[in-house]
């Protein structure tokens, strides 16, 4: 295809006459008579790194268009990848390429990308022959300009006129942060820290972070914004709770029976609760008992208020003393989280519910200027929130005492312990002053916990910590409807547009495997006038809030994401979950569909299963779906049945679902760290934090 091709191809998508409705029965199994073909590419197929990379580079940056595929092309390109030469002749999405784009100069910049953790999975589904000389070649080419850089002009995102512009061309391909507080990926895929105060003294990971966000609006209008509770609201009373270890308190029927304070209760009403959810009402008793708590409930069920009230009430009832400006702050509760956006969404909550009262809670996180974290600090805090790296920083920077610290909170906390940051909270629990985890309150939040994670999470809580399980550990929420749809990796996209169209605004967050992904999608659904904005690690933070306002407020109704998004952010009516790229690991799936269907409301989910690349989730997807009373279909259960999954057996859940507490079954507790057998997150992001 030439290259004046790919305009045409762009603003002229091969659109099927197929328009999707979204009724369960349209979607399940080709019923409807649609039928999604199976790539019938080989292997090779797979290699769409480089095609991406080519893609976004040619494609953007020289303004051509995104290509349709025929067979043809695909042989031709698939005969150019197996020379094992990334980057040589190879486009997006099977189009095919007959010569090499590569020698067009700049080189862009995702080859050093492909070395990032989130990009590791892609790695394996086809990066592999890269050569490291290739690697470190292009790496050094990208650090001078990204491929949003400023070679590419902005692109007109849909008819309302935004725009969708990743990376800020400021010419670091880290969107500006890196190396600040920021995981740094080696070369062998593994992540380690950087120190945050390094990275700002000026050493050579990145620029210095400037960038300092809006604080948040004062008015108690805003802080006690809320959306509605949805239908099925009510029907959290019928889930099942099963709460394990000795000497349980009983659960409280209503938030009276809490014996919260006044004004807590006032905040309460003012947010708009009226009614506990079950993890609310087995959790606040437990933490007001003084208990350490592992507790697992579903996606959107409320389990941060769950933490914060509780505490919050302690805190009260122990006459904490007002917050005042000190050069050392000892926090009384640390609370950590993945990412930053779910960390600042927990911090707004925390600062709802003290609304009135003297606890002063204050958030810092990665992507912010290190400065800034520091004078919200010293201003006074006795609720911490905070990213694991910045917390790191801050504590490095004496800045925080943890001798006060009674509350310890990780939100996420299967995320919190595993290989990417299990190191970082041992040695959080480990910094001199922190309280033992005898002295201290544990609590542990996740709406999956898998057996492995609950052994390591022994080193954290106390012996007689207890384990509450509402529902099904590890399920999905019932209230999303799922829907499996077998697409080939080369249909993704105009299946997506598809299903977009006939969405119409409803907000709909797109998920992909990784941030090059991220931003291909993005900008290839602006092209189609489809308003969408991205968020992915490669974005700097300032980008990242400025993507998820505009989600939020509706602006651009179409989120693409990357595994960033995937847990815990609340945004009110997200209709729509679509997973371009299911995830490697079904907990990811399980929280990236719930950002959908929260707090009663109803929610959509539409998976793009990809025979080529997703068998190995098609076991643990069977049973998600059959737990949540969702249509298998049958051709995804015969690649389930056809296919091994080592640790995974069908009826039972083995190791990759955790469906009770470990501690009731046979397994032994591993004290001695991270197990040789613990896998690391597969969907590893980049910028977690
Ligand atoms: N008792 C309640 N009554 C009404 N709304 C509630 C109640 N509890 C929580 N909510 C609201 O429900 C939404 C989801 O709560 P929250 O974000 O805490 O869920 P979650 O269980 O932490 O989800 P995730 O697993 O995705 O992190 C929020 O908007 C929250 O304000």
């Amino acid at each position: 295809m030439g290259d004046e091709d790919w305009e045409a191809e762009i603003s002229k998508p091969h659109m099927s006459s197929y328009v999707p409705v979204f009724e369960k029965d349209r979607y399940s199994s080709g019923a409807n008579g649609d039928t999604f073909n199976r790539t019938p590419a080989s292997s090779s197929d797979m290699d769409d790194g480089p095609r991406r990379d080519h893609f976004m580079r040619s494609g953007f940056a020289s303004g051509r268009s995104l290509g349709n595929r025929d067979a043809g092309e695909s042989n031709k390109r698939e005969n150019l990848s197996t020379i094992g030469s990334f980057g040589v002749g190879k486009g997006f999405a099977n189009r095919g390429f007959l010569n090499n784009k590569f020698d067009e100069g700049d080189s862009s910049g995702f080859w050093r990308e492909s070395n990032d953790s989130e990009d590791n999975q892609t790695q394996d589904r086809g990066f592999s022959r890269r050569g490291g000389n290739e690697l470190e070649q292009h790496e050094g080419t990208q650090r001078t300009g990204g491929p949003f850089g400023s070679k590419r002009p902005p692109l007109s995102g849909g008819g309302n006129g935004d725009t969708y512009q990743s990376r800020s061309g400021n010419g670091s391909g880290r969107g500006g942060y890196k190396g600040l507080n920021e995981e740094v990926v080696t070369g062998s895929g593994k992540k380690s820290w950087k120190s945050e105060a390094e990275g700002e003294s000026g050493d050579t990971q990145g620029p210095k972070v400037t960038y300092i966000p809006p604080p948040p609006p004062e008015d108690e209008d805003s802080i006690f914004a809320h959306y509605q509770t949805g239908i099925n609201f009510d029907k959290y009373d019928t889930i099942l709770v099963e709460v394990s270890g000795h000497d349980a308190p009983p659960a409280i029927l209503t938030f009276e029976e809490a014996n919260l304070c006044q004004t807590l209760n006032n905040n309460i009403a003012k947010a708009g609760y009226t009614k506990l959810t079950p993890v609310q009402k087995y959790s606040i008793p437990i933490i007001l008992a003084g208990r350490d708590l592992m507790a697992c409930a579903q996606t959107g069920s409320g389990k941060t208020a769950a933490f914060l009230l509780p505490i919050l009430a302690h805190m009260m009832r122990d006459g904490i003393t007002a917050s005042r400006f000190k050069e050392l702050q000892e926090p009384e509760c640390i609370i950590v989280a993945p990412t930053r956006e779910l960390i600042n969404q927990i911090y707004l909550e925390a600062r709802k519910f003290s609304f009135g009262t003297c606890v002063r809670a204050v958030v810092v996180y990665g992507g912010t200027q290190l400065g800034h974290s520091i004078r919200q600090i010293v201003q006074g805090c006795n609720v911490l929130c905070a990213t694991p790296g910045r917390l790191m920083d801050i504590i490095g920077k004496q800045k925080i005492g943890l001798k006060q610290v009674k509350y310890l909170v990780l939100d996420e906390a299967d995320r919190m312990l595993d290989m990417g940051f299990g190191p970082e909270m041992k040695k959080l629990i480990s910094c001199p002053g922190m309280p033992s985890k005898e002295q201290r309150q544990t609590l542990m939040f996740s709406a999956t916990f898998p057996e492995e994670i609950q052994r390591l999470a022994g080193e954290f809580l106390k012996s007689n910590y207890l384990f509450v399980a509402v529902g099904q550990v590890g399920g999905a929420c019932r209230d999303v409807q799922q829907t499996i749809l077998q697409v080939g990796q080369y249909s993704k996209r105009e299946k997506l547009v598809e299903i977009l169209r006939n969405i119409g605004d409803e907000r709909t967050m797109v998920f992909v495997e990784t941030k090059k992904k991220a931003d291909f999608i993005a900008t290839f659904l602006c092209q189609e006038k489809i308003s969408t904005t991205s968020i992915h690690g490669d974005r700097e933070q300032r980008e990242r809030e400025q993507a998820l306002g505009d989600f939020r407020s509706g602006k651009c109704p179409v989120l693409v994401a990357t595994s960033v998004a995937a847990r815990g952010l609340d945004i009110e009516n997200v209709q729509h979950v679509i997973n371009f790229d299911l995830p490697s690991a079904i907990d990811e799936y399980v929280h990236r569909i719930g950002r959908t269907g929260r707090c009663g409301n109803t929610g959509r989910a539409v998976s793009f299963f990809d025979p080529e690349s997703d068998s190995h989730i098609a076991q643990p997807l069977v049973k998600i779906l059959s737990d949540a009373q969702q249509d298998v279909p049958a051709w995804l259960e015969e690649i389930a049945f056809s296919t091994f999954v080592p640790g995974f057996s069908g009826s039972t859940r083995g190791n990759v679902f955790a469906s009770v507490d470990t501690r009731k079954g046979k397994s032994t507790l591993n004290t001695t760290g991270f197990s040789s057998s613990q896998t690391p997150n597969p969907v590893d992001d980049e910028s977690w934090d």
